[in-house]
């Protein structure tokens, strides 16, 4: 469970510059549930899951996941909690590094490695089972530097290591924004199943309204800093483009193409 009371946050305080990019969020997610996010530029989507990662601290208002208060949690101690998988493919393992070391390191996430590298033949079972789930034949490659895979592959590790161990919380920032059209779809449809298939409580922002759409039970939408529409359940599942364009042009919001064409 994550529950987000009355956030506040402010970018260059006191300087021309300032800018409210969250005036006083509050939001709630039950256990297992799936939240798309949509929203124009700059309405707050990446400062909002940032804010719940810990990147940077809040002015004000708090955060817990579960009963844990985590508001003021660094950034480290909050990833025993959380999963991620950013934008960038680049960003989510180290490409000098082996496919079953990164693996290694997202198994052994908060628990001391030591100075050698040992790995259990159980753990490389473990590996070859997760990967083959992938369908892209990388169970074979366990020993391949991740720096020559391509970023689909990549993304859909990173997806595979940020759960792992069972995060209580997956935060996907626009993780298939980056990909070819195909591999994206072949990468949200991993993240369904593997949402699904661990009961992950999940906030996955997308420029892409069909895929807020398809994917989760609830959708929430952003303007200016505020949650303006929050919908789940059956409601959401009516709920078509042009009822989320009505949305966007009652706010004033102004809507590109890649928003409704799902083009980048
Ligand atoms: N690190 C930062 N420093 C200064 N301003 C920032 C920073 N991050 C975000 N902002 C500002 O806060 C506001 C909200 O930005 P945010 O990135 O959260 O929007 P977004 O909804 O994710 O937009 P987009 O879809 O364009 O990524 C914007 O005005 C942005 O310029």
């Amino acid at each position: 469970m994550l529950e987000v009371k009355q956030i506040v946050k402010t970018f260059f305080k006191g300087t021309v510059n300032e800018k409210v990019a969250l005036h006083g969020v509050d939001l709630r997610l039950e256990s297992g549930d799936f939240a798309t996010v949509i929203g124009g530029n700059g309405a707050g989507k990446s400062t909002l899951l940032n804010s719940i990662a810990g990147v940077f601290p809040v002015d004000s208002g708090s955060i817990h996941i579960n009963d844990t208060d985590i508001t003021k949690m660094p950034e480290y101690k909050r990833a025993a909690f959380i999963g991620r998988v950013f934008q960038d493919p680049m960003l989510g393992t180290a490409g000098n590094m082996q496919i079953e070391e990164n693996l290694l390191l997202a198994l052994r996430r908060g628990k001391r490695m030591g100075l050698k590298w040992a790995f259990v033949p159980k753990e490389r079972e473990l590996f070859r089972e997760r990967l083959s789930l992938l369908g892209l034949g990388l169970e074979d490659r366990l020993t391949a530097r991740m720096g020559l895979l391509s970023g689909g592959q990549r993304q859909s590790i990173t997806l595979l290591m940020a759960t792992m161990l069972r995060p209580e919380l997956l935060l996907l920032d626009e993780h298939t924004a980056a990909l070819d059209p195909k591999t994206a779809e072949n990468v949200l449809n991993l993240t369904d199943k593997l949402v699904q298939e661990h009961n992950l409580t999940t906030l996955m922002i997308t420029h892409n309204m069909r895929d807020a759409l398809r994917f989760g039970n609830r959708l929430i939408m952003m303007n200016n800093g505020r949650i303006i529409f929050d919908v789940r359940g059956e409601e959401k599942k009516k709920l078509t483009v042009q009822d989320l364009l009505e949305r966007f042009e009652v706010a004033g919001d102004t809507v590109s193409d890649r928003m409704v064409l799902g083009t980048k």
